[in-house]
């Protein structure tokens, strides 16, 4: 989206009422492009001017097709999915629905609309499905479907194959083609960020990050949402003539390059608010068998209260299993060179929104947390042993 070259391209951003979806959109209306967001959920933010706001659902062709009517779109961010984190992993019906059906309906819109670009905003989970990656690159097999621990994991993969099997196909409306690539993220953090942050945040004041688990060693990565803001940018110039249409067909990983403990990671957020880091480790198996019992909880409790599940397994994997991956490529060829950025405004954006310790705050709320966390921790224990015995 160069401003000095195509001042008046118009992209459509399919979940642009979400974190990254609305960041990217601010970004494009910046460098001059006419920016439509299409979500469920409009964005926490005040919309800048120059940016059109359209409330759709991806899972409708008709929705889709009221925000691609009347405009000549020149490329689709297709970022809106269902399912990450938390208890909407359990959701399988609407993961499937929005991951699978959406992408199916937001690659015929682009098909009968004429848009020739269309980049799609992947996970490493496609490749990772709880095995360990060492700078792993493009190059890796996509996890076998059956062996995906979680639905939006498999969905995501089938999605993101869908859209790069469409590169190249033609569009109705044109003799041109619909050239596509699948930018594949890290875990997205920044200030502001709702679907992780504030879940950490909690559990920190609740007095529940008592405990860190797996291996100290172990590795994973993050992306700064600006980061990913950039490689978006770059993706979708690089499906333009101009620049040889470099990344059509093609999946890049992309992250802050910086593989870190995961709890590592969290530690200035932790102390910035000023909590102690945890001093105890326990074994991950122990935490997977802790995880497996909260998503049962959920299952038989959740049509009653609609909880979140303090872990789930893929969260457990994501965690504590070393993976990450090379940038090489992404370098290579769509340039993208990842800014160094750290947590402190994150801690800033906390405090400024009346988070971080004041003295004397531990309350019997907490308390009660912590005594079902170690009730649970104390079950998952003796299933892990009766597992064991069983084996042995
Ligand atoms: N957050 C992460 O750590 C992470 C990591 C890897 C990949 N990703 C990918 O990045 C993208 C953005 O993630 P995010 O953290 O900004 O998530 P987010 O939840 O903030 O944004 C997703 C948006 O999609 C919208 N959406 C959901 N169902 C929809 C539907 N049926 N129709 C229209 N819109 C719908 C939601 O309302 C939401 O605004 C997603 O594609 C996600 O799979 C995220």
């Amino acid at each position: 989206m160069d401003s000095q070259k195509s001042p008046k391209e118009t992209v459509l951003i399919t979940g642009g009422g979400g974190y990254f979806g609305f960041r990217l959109g601010c970004a494009l209306n910046k460098k001059g492009a006419h920016v439509i967001l299409l979500d469920i959920s409009s964005p926490t933010q005040t919309i800048p001017e120059g940016i059109k706001f359209i409330h759709g659902d991806i899972r409708h062709l008709s929705d889709i097709e009221k925000a691609f009517q009347d405009v000549d779109i020149t490329c689709v961010f297709h970022i809106a999915s269902y399912g990450m984190s938390g208890r909407e992993q359990l959701n399988r019906k609407l993961i499937e629905e929005v991951n699978v059906r959406g992408t199916e309906n937001i690659l015929q819109a682009c098909w009968r609309r004429g848009v020739p670009s269309l980049v799609y905003t992947s996970t490493f989970n496609v490749v990772f499905g709880g095995q360990v990656i060492k700078n792993g690159d493009e190059s890796l097999p996509y996890v076998p479907l059956h062996l995906h621990p979680d639905h939006y994991s498999r969905t995501k993969s089938i999605a993101e194959k869908k859209v790069l099997e469409a590169n190249g196909t033609s569009l109705e409306k044109s003799n041109g083609v619909l050239r596509t690539c699948a930018l594949r993220s890290a875990g997205i953090y920044g200030p502001g960020e709702q679907r992780h942050l504030p879940r950490v945040v909690s559990y920190i004041e609740r007095g529940l990050f008592k405990f860190v688990f797996g291996d100290p060693k172990s590795l994973v990565e993050f992306v700064h949402v600006d980061n990913l803001v950039q490689a978006h940018i770059l993706a979708s110039e690089a499906l333009k003539a101009n620049k040889g249409y470099i990344a059509s067909g093609k999946p890049y990983f992309i992250s802050d390059g910086i593989p870190i403990n995961n709890f590592e990671f969290f530690r200035p957020l932790v102390e910035g608010l000023g909590y102690s880091f945890p001093s105890i480790r326990l074994p991950m198996k122990l935490i997977y068998c802790f995880a497996f019992l909260t998503e049962m909880a959920y299952f038989v409790l959740g049509q009653l209260y609609n909880f979140q599940p303090f872990l789930t397994r893929t969260e457990v994997n994501k965690t504590s299993i070393t993976h990450y991956f090379s940038l090489e490529k992404a370098k290579k060829e769509l340039g993208y060179e990842p800014q160094p950025f750290d947590l402190q405004e994150i801690v800033e954006w906390f405090k400024a929104r009346g988070h971080g310790r004041s003295p004397g705050n531990r309350d019997s709320e907490s308390l009660i947390w912590v005594g079902v966390l170690v009730l649970l921790l104390v079950v998952a224990a003796s299933m892990l042993l009766s597992f064991v015995g069983l084996s042995l």
